[in-house]
């Protein structure tokens, strides 16, 4: 049918194509019917919505829809219903244990990439993923056809540093430290990150409530090549787009198949032009890895898709058994990032890990001699120049370089626990610790999250303050108190376990 474009003030996410009730049954067209405007010579996908929003003759297209093509109020389009793309058929290949072709995947990766698929069969593919896996064959061109549906950052240095950590790990404001420090060693460091997946915060979820995270590749590479880093949110740039549109499926179902794991952080790597490339597995309990033997299995696969792309890539099995430092949720662990900045102290965890991961990087980049990276990292975040070049890095992404830890607002809801016994901390489960967070309201309202006064080991007395949940609203707020009192957070044992009877 032909239609007139009319721009809706509206953003559903989801690419909503609307038009007229007469017109879909004219035209045999039925809700989230996958539908291509035909405009000039270029074809824009989205899912049907029928609704009076529209007139007869009209049809309707959603902000979000316009930031992928340009459309004009009342320019004459083609509206026709778009078929089951080819995809469809090689994600349920997928579902059913088969392995896929190189064709096979650039078809899948092109079609989220243009909206082919919706958020159904885009789901169906995570989950296939989660179950079946996918060999190095399919990552490598997985992770190719990631990385060249999009654009490419070409800075003009050597060597181009790049750290990234598998996530999972409650509280990993590491990144945020890590990044300053290399950078006031002299090396180029472009950092991207995604939104979190699995935790309650994302590295750019963080960032974002300091400073501008969302930035076009030319505003990103003047930032780098006037500061030599950056911070900044991965999906907001056209740089291997499908991810974040997977990623976003992924964090629905608070799953990170492994297969699209490697490949989404490395295609953000490779477009990126990174040379010299650190990958942090968190290992521990309730995390994406749980054994020393299964994160050496996936470093192998990290340095190996590394060599298929060229480049070197390290690894770092790093200690995720509990959450890093005592925050948990953007703006709680803006606070703390910034704070170990300022003053080069902070927790054990945080400090130790970033450190260890700073100097590793300072190795590879070969600024620090082997075994001496470490020591380095430490001398440049407690003199103070890891803080001097964050405050580089917040200016030139727009934020305040002049800002207080203390400043930044966190939620005003808050309900403590407290330890219902004497004893000693005994585990700290992560899952549990994301999902109050999560229950909270975090990563979308940035002030939600938890604050940990007690770590595994420590010893606590009856009625010693455990953990602050922080909410900006009541209901969110109670959520999580219910969350908490389910999932039982923080263990508390004395020195006797067990009383056992006659058995
Ligand atoms: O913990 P979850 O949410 O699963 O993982 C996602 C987080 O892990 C990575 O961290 P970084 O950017 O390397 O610091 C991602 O970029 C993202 O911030
Ligand atoms: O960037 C990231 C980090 C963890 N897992 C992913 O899938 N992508």
């Amino acid at each position: 049918m032909r239609a007139t474009v009319k721009i809706l003030d509206a953003y559903t996410d989801r690419y909503s194509i609307f038009i007229n009730p007469e017109d879909a049954k004219a035209a045999k067209l039925h809700p989230d019917d996958l539908v291509k405007i035909e405009s000039g010579k270029r074809s824009i996908y989205g899912s049907l919505v029928i609704s009076s929003f529209v007139q007869p003759g009209e049809v309707g297209v959603s902000k979000d829809v316009l930031q992928l093509y340009h459309l004009s109020e009342g320019e004459v389009v083609e509206v026709v219903p778009a078929g089951t793309p080819e995809s469809v058929r090689y994600i349920k290949k997928k579902m059913h244990g088969e392995k896929l072709r190189k064709v096979e995947i650039e078809a899948i990766v092109r079609d989220i990439v243009d909206r082919k698929l919706r958020d159904i069969e885009i789901s169906s593919f995570v989950t296939a993923l989660e179950i079946n896996g996918l060999d190095m064959d399919e990552i490598a061109a997985l992770t190719i056809a990631m990385a060249e549906t999009g654009d490419m950052l070409d800075i003009d240095r050597k060597p181009i540093m790049d750290v990234h950590s598998i996530g999972g790990v409650p509280g990993n404001k590491t990144n945020i430290l890590v990044v300053p420090i290399v950078a006031a060693a002299g090396l180029t460091i472009p950092k991207t990150s995604s939104r979190a997946i699995t935790s309650a915060a994302g590295t750019a979820d963080v960032v974002e409530v300091f400073a501008n995270v969302t930035f076009s590749l030319d505003e990103i590479k003047r930032i780098v090549e006037k500061v030599g880093a950056c911070l900044v949110w991965g999906g907001a740039l056209n740089l291997a787009p499908a991810d974040d549109i997977t990623i976003k499926a992924e964090r629905a179902l608070s799953i990170d198949p492994t297969g699209l794991m490697l490949a989404s952080i490395m295609s953000k790597k490779y477009a990126m032009g990174s040379q010299y490339v650190l990958i942090d597995i968190p290992t521990g309990k309730g995390v994406k890895v749980e054994t020393i033997d299964q994160a050496r299995a996936l470093a192998r696969d990290f340095i190996e898709l590394g060599k298929r792309l060229g480049q070197y890539v390290e690894v770092a099995i790093t200690y995720g058994g509990q959450p890093i430092g005592h925050t948990v949720g953007p703006a709680l662990e803006a606070r703390e990032a910034l704070s170990a900045l300022m003053t080069g102290k902070g927790p054990g965890s945080l400090i130790e890990k970033a450190t260890g991961l700073a100097g590793i990087l300072l190795e590879m980049g070969g600024v620090a001699p082997p075994g001496a990276g470490k020591r380095m990292a430490k001398e440049i975040l407690e003199s103070g120049k890891a803080w001097e070049k964050m405050k580089e890095i917040i200016e030139a992404q727009g934020g305040d370089p002049n800002i207080k830890p203390e400043d930044i607002p966190v939620g005003d809801k808050t309900y403590t626990f407290v330890a219902p016994t004497s004893g000693y901390v005994t585990a700290i489960h992560n899952r549990a610790i994301t999902g109050i967070a999560r229950a909270a309201g975090a990563p979308e309202d940035k002030g939600a999250g938890i604050e940990l006064y007690v770590k595994v080991g420590e010893k606590v007395k009856e009625g010693d303050p455990l953990f602050t949940i922080h909410a900006e609203n009541e209901a969110r707020l109670e959520q999580a108190i219910v969350y908490a009192r389910r999932t039982e957070p923080i263990r508390i044992e004395g020195m006797v376990l067990q009383r056992i009877g006659n058995i």
